[in-house]
């Protein structure tokens, strides 16, 4: 289990260090329109999850959803103290 700054930390050190088999490097290579069709789907996986799946089964898709957002702030060079200033 982790955090969502835990969870940014670690995404940035493999953006930075570019392990092989890294699907978060993978995704970064891929650029904004693979990773913002990624967080599209997932959005959408999110919602069906919330109509018609278990709890267990919507918080899983919701921790994807955060996970490709994260990718997209590393893309654009985000931190999360720049998202936090807004909350
Ligand atoms: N938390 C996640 C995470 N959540 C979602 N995903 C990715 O998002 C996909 C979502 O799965 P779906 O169910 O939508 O399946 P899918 O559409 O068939 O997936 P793909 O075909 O796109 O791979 C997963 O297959 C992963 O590729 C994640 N990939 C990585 N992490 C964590 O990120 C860290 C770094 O991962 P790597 O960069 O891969 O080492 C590790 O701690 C991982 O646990």
């Amino acid at each position: 289990m982790k955090t969502f700054d835990q969870l940014y930390a670690e995404l940035a050190a493999k953006a930075a260090e570019r392990p092989e088999g890294s699907g978060t490097v993978a995704a970064l290579d891929a650029g904004i329109h693979h990773i913002g069709k990624k967080i599209v789907e997932e959005a959408a996986e999110v919602w069906m999850a919330c109509e018609y799946e278990s709890d267990a089964e919507t918080a899983e898709e919701i921790s994807q959803l955060l996970y490709h957002l994260q990718v997209m702030m590393l893309a654009k060079g985000l931190k999360p103290e720049d998202i936090y200033r807004y909350l």
